[in-house]
């Protein structure tokens, strides 16, 4: 008797890219799928995409960059290092005017929480569907502008509330706009003002558990009166913390497990710096540019230099992909499920327990109200 074909599970991992309009959310993801397809045998490239359309039948996915109106997702079959999996990048329209900023974020978090409410419903069925694909946001990748000397009063509103949704990685796009000396200026600065001046809890930032248990010490001790001070004059303040970079060299190779070593890793390369590739104009595809004998596929040229956008030399997409798609996928997967749609379903829990609530008491009121009648 031939052996029964076992299908293998299909594992699905959702990125998506927020950020303000124009700093190369689109074109990243068109380079990171020309990206894959490369890598493709030929007659596989032209089925992987699955594209979602605007709702005129037009795919966003192809022909001339324009803004993005509207969110939607692209699908791809990929193998990465031997891993298969179904890829859904999630593409969003770019934050315009400030007053735009908050209804434009509410749709995204708005987003993210619909695919919780999938899973929640799904969850709550007394026959579940086994095949039913999971649609969470995995990571979101935020987009930082190039253009600004450290993140703003807006970029810190927007990583804060995505960091209470979503696994968030900052990159800064368009990174062929920035010198050398601009880029290596700008890291410290976002990174200072996400770790030390702000402390948003993005992807893999350690937590300040010390800072916290301190003041929290430093309070009951006040309290109880095992101190001189008064709880007035406690200061609470978490104290301020080392630079990052000092805080990872705590770490050493020979020391540290593969998942430490994958965090040092992740969390001395962000914000990932990346180029996009050069589209044709006319049909958006990707410019095959000469560069004397050798093409390059995914490169852009200045007139004074060639660069190809793949090439460790010039960007981090390569680190940034291999983070994503490999050393972090699982991670990243994980941490979607057991942190923040936990965190979620407990807050739906609890508002549905309390609209029970209060449905009850003011039905006994009107009862109430109507036997006075
Ligand atoms: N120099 C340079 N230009 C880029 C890069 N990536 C994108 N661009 C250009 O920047 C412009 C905007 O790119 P998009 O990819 O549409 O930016 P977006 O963030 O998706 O913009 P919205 O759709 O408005 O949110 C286009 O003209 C791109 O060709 C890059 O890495 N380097």
């Amino acid at each position: 008797m031939a052996p029964r074909s076992r299908k293998p599970i299909v594992n699905h991992f959702n990125v998506m890219v927020v950020g303000f309009a124009g700093v190369g959310k689109t074109s990243f993801v068109r380079t990171l799928l020309e990206s894959l397809k490369m890598t493709m045998p030929q007659d596989k490239r032209d089925t992987m995409f699955q594209p979602s359309s605007n709702g005129n039948g037009q795919t966003l996915i192809e022909g001339p960059l324009e803004r993005t109106l509207v969110p939607y997702t692209v699908s791809i079959d990929a193998e990465v290092d031997g891993d298969k999996m179904v890829l859904t990048l999630i593409d969003t329209p770019g934050f315009q005017s400030s007053y735009l900023i908050d209804k434009q974020l509410n749709d995204i978090i708005g987003y993210i929480e619909h695919q919780f409410d999938l899973t929640l419903a799904e969850e709550s069925k007394v026959k579940r569907n086994t095949k039913a694909v999971d649609t969470q946001v995995h990571a979101c990748l935020y987009f930082v502008d190039p253009s600004k000397r450290d993140l703003d009063e807006q970029d810190i509103r927007v990583l804060n509330k995505l960091s209470r949704r979503a696994n968030v990685i900052p990159v800064i796009g368009k990174a062929d706009t920035l010198t050398l000396a601009q880029r290596n200026r700008l890291r410290p600065t976002i990174i200072k003002s996400i770790y030390n001046s702000h402390r948003i809890p993005v992807y893999g930032m350690p937590e300040d558990d010390d800072d916290e248990d301190e003041a929290e010490e430093a309070a009951t001790e006040a309290t109880d009166g095992t101190d001189e001070k008064t709880p007035d004059a406690v200061d609470t303040k978490p104290k301020e913390r080392a630079t990052l970079d000092d805080f990872l060299e705590q770490f050493h190779s020979e020391d540290e497990d593969d998942e430490v070593l994958a965090f040092v890793d992740y969390l001395r390369s962000i914000p990932f710096s990346v180029i996009a590739c050069e589209e044709d104009p006319e049909t958006g595809s990707p410019l095959k540019i000469q560069d004397g004998d050798k093409t390059i596929h995914l490169g852009r040229d200045y007139g004074w230099g060639k660069i190809d956008c793949l090439s460790d030399d010039v960007s981090d997409f390569n680190r940034l992909k291999t983070m994503l798609l490999v050393s972090h996928r699982r991670i990243l997967i994980s941490d979607t499920l057991e942190r923040f749609y936990e965190q979620y379903r407990t807050e739906r829990l609890l508002q549905r327990r309390a609209t029970k609530y209060k449905s009850v008491v003011a039905s006994k009121q009107i009862l109430q109200d109507l036997s006075t009648i």
